[in-house]
């Protein structure tokens, strides 16, 4: 295990089945990722996040935008007026990396204050 925390880590280019997390890896990474769970399909870990409004919603979906572009990997994204829902799975895996970690740990960063 990488003695940085998450968040402090980069994505790196991760292309192929050996780079896809086991069932235990993934549980082990969650539990450092307060609110995010497996999706149901078991190839993505998502979160929803609530704002008062729609700047702050739109506001957040920027910021992480901009982190995703930065880290050249990128998240589904749902999201309404006051909610937003992230989903990070790698495609180039076909399931989870460590880079879908790093990028929740990320996020969690962002909305840090
Ligand atoms: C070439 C480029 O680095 C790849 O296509 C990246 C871009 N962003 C990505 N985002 C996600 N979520 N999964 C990927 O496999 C992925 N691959």
């Amino acid at each position: 295990m990488n003695a940085h925390p998450l968040s402090a880590q980069h994505c790196q280019p991760r292309k192929g089945k050996e780079h896809a997390l086991d069932a235990s890896a993934v549980q082990e990474l969650l539990q450092q990722l307060p609110g995010w769970e497996l999706g149901a399909d078991g190839k993505a870990i998502v979160k929803d996040f609530r704002f008062d409004d729609f700047h702050r919603t739109l506001g957040f979906i920027n910021a992480v935008g901009f982190m995703a572009n930065h880290e050249d990997h990128h998240p589904d994204i749902e999201a309404g007026y006051g909610h937003c829902r992230l989903a990070w799975s790698t495609h180039d895996v076909g399931g989870l990396s460590l880079n879908d970690f790093i990028c929740a740990a990320r996020v969690e960063a962002l909305l840090e204050r």
